[in-house]
């Protein structure tokens, strides 16, 4: 079957004054349909850059980036994109930032409520569609974001640390909210995070990656059933998998 998502042999440098830098080096990943993929590694190994290619931001240097196995070339509604800062419109109610991207696809109004309203409910927002950013929590803003992606109805979400910000325990309630609107309306994630536990918490595979040059170090199936539960988070076999990221991310051999 062809992946929903294809990096094929990619690299990519950046200027830097006296020669270039490379910043990614020849990665090949598959990403199926529906797969919920983490990405972790250290600082700087390019796991930003290697999901702002697959959103079309970033031009791959070499190599090829494909999606349903036609080259990427440039952003698109098939994907939503969320960041770990907010990036909502602070003058606009939840309802009204959720609409906000279905406007862009010129939808008639009743369409678009209809939209707006049920990616709301699916994040357990409907009680606070009319309030303002400013006045929800962080998670409820990321919930917000949430909703405004899957509004749009993308087949893949990229996330980019949309967790980061938030304290440990609205987090780990978030990373509950995620999988049970992942299990509703499955798309395939492609998921950045600093934290090992979310990682392996959240994927079917998580992709360790190893910097300078940024590459791909490790790819370990998380072979664990959904849902996920706090029974499972603390049981032994999640332990396992647990230790054997972190021990790749953090005792990586130097690239030869
Ligand atoms: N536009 C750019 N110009 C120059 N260098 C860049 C640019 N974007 C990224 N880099 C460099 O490429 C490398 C990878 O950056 P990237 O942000 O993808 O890493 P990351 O793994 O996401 O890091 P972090 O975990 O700290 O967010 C870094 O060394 C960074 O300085």
């Amino acid at each position: 079957m062809t992946p929903k998502i294809s990096f094929r042999n990619v690299s990519k440098s950046f200027p830097l004054k006296g020669g270039d830098f490379l910043a990614l080096d020849r990665v090949d990943l598959d990403i199926a349909d529906r797969e919920f993929v983490t990405v972790v590694g250290p600082s700087g190994c390019g796991k930003s850059t290697l999901m702002s290619m697959a959103a079309g931001l970033t031009e791959p240097g070499t190599g090829d980036i494909l999606l349903d196995g036609a080259p990427v070339a440039g952003p698109g509604p098939d994907r939503g994109v969320i960041f770990q800062q907010y990036a909502l419109f602070p003058w606009l109610s939840v309802r009204n930032n959720v609409e906000f991207g279905l406007r862009l696809m010129n939808l008639p109004p009743d369409e678009r409520a209809k939209r707006a309203e049920h990616a709301i409910e699916l994040v357990g927002l409907s009680d606070f569609a009319d309030a303002l950013p400013k006045t929800l929590s962080g998670g409820m803003k990321q919930r917000c974001a949430i909703a405004r992606a899957y509004a749009v109805n993308p087949q893949v979400l990229l996330m980019d640390e949309p967790f980061g910000a938030l304290d440990a325990l609205t987090r780990v309630q978030l990373q509950d909210q995620l999988l049970d609107t992942w299990s509703r309306e499955r798309r395939t994630v492609m998921f950045i995070t600093h934290d090992v536990d979310e990682a392996v918490y959240l994927a079917n595979r998580v992709v360790v990656m190893a910097a300078r040059p940024g590459r791909i170090h490790r790819v370990i199936d998380v072979d664990l059933p959904y849902p996920r539960t706090e029974e499972l988070r603390l049981s032994p076999e999640f332990s396992r998998i647990r230790n054997e990221v972190w021990h790749s991310v953090y005792h990586q051999a130097p690239a030869a």
